[in-house]
């Protein structure tokens, strides 16, 4: 059972609440017959009201932590405009189930590793939760909002644009817009006179180029990139848990309408050229390609063989044939899903490894070796797997600092997630990331940044409570991209760059925006490396 303080209040709220609510409306009856004045009605039913909302919150609440009344209708609505971290971390630490309830939404948290890793791996009872907005601006027909068989096989033929094969052909590309971004970078230093200035703002663009390159190469002009980079404020904005429902025009969803009606165009642009380039045999640079690609080989496998051919030609997967707005859609939910969460692990990587000179030297000292003393040696998967310090910094990096602490889900149906208590449907149900990737008991001082643990440590043991990526049929998709890209972003950086950060008393603190980045985003200055 959930032990927790607010347990024992229960009973006796729910008491209290009928005796008023006979009460009210025993009056609220005589007062009517009684011909009472309009006023009184009005604050009968008002008081019902309250009376009904307090009584559904303590019912659905039952035995698990939280507080023991909410603030009429609203709960902490104003607090969840501004989220605190240390306000989740009391949340994630009152007990393994906790709830709060904003207006009508009545939120489950699940904190430990355990009941997180219940809620991520339970699509029977569960499903993603995106905010109103979401269907907004990715389109309601957009594959995210799949569920069940539907997703899983939609998602079975995107796997092939993620495989070991697939994400070498992606590395020349990124390799070029790190490039682009170092001298971006230092130019930034130098115009500010040597200053350490917020970096944040520039890793976002750094990590939206990487990403346009990545999933749509060259099709995309660089002023078109820079203006999504910008723009992007706007979507992340717009996909805040607490936003105005409807879209008003200059309200936050409306900007963030457009920006995300902008990028699809872009990209639906690019589907066209890139069905072009890949018909007449051009070779694989993006995602994008990589996936018309596989459309072409099944439309001429089909064709050929119809679809019950030969079994040694058939490819991998057989696909159908995706119209250029479809695989907008699909290719904006990666930059969707990408551009906050890897722009947050970026930006503490470098100011991590900036604080821990040691660190750096080691990730340079590496790189180096396994491109034989050649820094400017292109990336080869090969090169990538020997990076075994590389590897182990970023994935302390993430450990850390995960970008995503929390993954809103809804329950379908009722969910008896323990013995004694149910969720009730409708519910968000929101699993933790946070508490298992500091949890002591899997990682040892687990508030201490030691890559080591990766390596002469257990950490890589521990991967039940490895959640940076979620879990279950929804997991990230892109988790090994995104560990390869901030890997060779590093390693290229630390051979190329010097970069020193000005650490504040808010550096290390916790900023939420999405996901969470350094309170005081980040002041780096950079100078070129000899
Ligand atoms: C450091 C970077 C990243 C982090 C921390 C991260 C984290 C996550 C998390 C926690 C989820 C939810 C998983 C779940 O519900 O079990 C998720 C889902 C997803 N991620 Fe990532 N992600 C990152 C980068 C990326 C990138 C680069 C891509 C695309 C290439 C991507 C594409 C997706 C997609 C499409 C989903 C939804 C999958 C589905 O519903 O089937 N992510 N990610």
């Amino acid at each position: 059972m959930e032990v927790n303080a607010t347990s024992v209040s229960f009973p006796s709220s729910i008491v209290t609440a009928a005796v008023m609510a006979t009460d009210v409306m025993s009056g609220l009856v005589s007062q009517i017959v009684a011909g009472a004045n309009i006023w009184t009605v009005v604050w009968t039913i008002f008081l019902s009201a309250v009376i009904y909302d307090q009584y559904r919150y303590i019912s659905q609440k039952g035995s698990i932590a939280g507080p023991p009344f909410k603030l009429p209708f609203m709960g902490p609505f104003l607090q969840s405009v501004d989220p605190q971290f240390h306000e989740y971390q009391a949340k994630w630490n009152s007990g393994s189930l906790s709830c709060v309830s904003v207006f009508h939404k009545f939120v489950v948290i699940a904190s430990t590793r355990d009941m997180a890793r219940k809620i991520f791996n339970a699509p029977a009872f569960v499903k993603p939760c995106v905010v109103d907005a979401a269907h907004k601006l990715l389109r309601p027909a957009n594959w995210v909002f799949l569920d069940g068989r539907a997703h899983v096989d939609y998602r079975k033929g995107l796997n092939g644009l993620f495989t070991r094969q697939a994400l070498e052909l992606y590395l020349p590309g990124q390799e070029e817009v790190y490039e682009k971004y170092f001298e971006a970078f230092v130019g930034i230093t130098k115009r500010n006179g040597g200053k350490a200035v917020p970096f944040m703002p520039n890793f976002r663009e750094l990590m939206c180029a990487v990403s346009c390159r990545t999933f749509v190469g060259n099709y995309l002009p660089e002023e078109t990139v820079k203006k999504i980079a910008n723009d992007y404020y706007h979507i992340t904005a717009a996909l805040e848990l607490v936003n105005f429902p409807v879209i008003l025009p200059f309200t936050r969803t409306w900007y963030g309408k457009k920006c995300a009606d902008m990028v699809l165009e872009e990209f639906t642009e690019c589907a066209a050229k890139s069905k072009i380039r890949m018909r007449a045999g051009g070779k694989i640079e993006c995602i994008m390609d990589a996936w018309i690609k596989n459309m072409i080989v099944s439309e001429e496998y089909r064709k050929k063989h119809g679809i019950e051919g030969l079994q040694e030609e058939k490819p991998d997967i057989l696909i159908r044939w995706f119209s250029d707005i479809e695989i907008s859609m699909t290719i904006f939910t990666f930059l969707f899903a990408s551009q906050d969460a890897s722009s947050s692990a970026c930006t503490w990587l470098f100011q991590l490894i900036a604080d821990r000179p040691g660190v750096l030297d080691k990730v340079r000292e590496e790189n180096l070796n396994i491109r034989g003393g050649d820094r400017n040696k292109p990336l080869t998967m090969d090169m990538m797997d020997k990076m075994i310090y590389t590897r182990a910094v970023v994935k302390e990096t993430l450990r850390y600092r995960p970008p995503v602490l929390m993954v809103p889900y809804v329950a379908k149906k009722d969910f008896p997630v323990t013995e004694h208590y149910t969720i009730p449907k409708g519910s968000m149900v929101v699993p933790a990331t946070y508490p298992s990737l500091h949890d002591p008991e899997a990682y040892p001082n687990p508030e201490t940044y030691d890559p080591d643990r990766w390596i002469t440590g257990d950490a890589e043991q521990q991967s039940k409570n490895w959640l940076v990526f979620g879990t279950g049929p929804h997991y990230c998709i892109g988790q090994t991209y995104a560990t390869l890209n901030l890997m060779a972003l590093v390693g290229n950086a630390s051979m190329k760059l010097k970069w020193k950060h000005h650490i504040t008393p808010r550096s290390e603190e916790i900023k939420i925006f999405a996901t969470i980045f350094p309170k005081d985003n980040c002041l780096l200055s950079f100078e070129e490396r000899d």
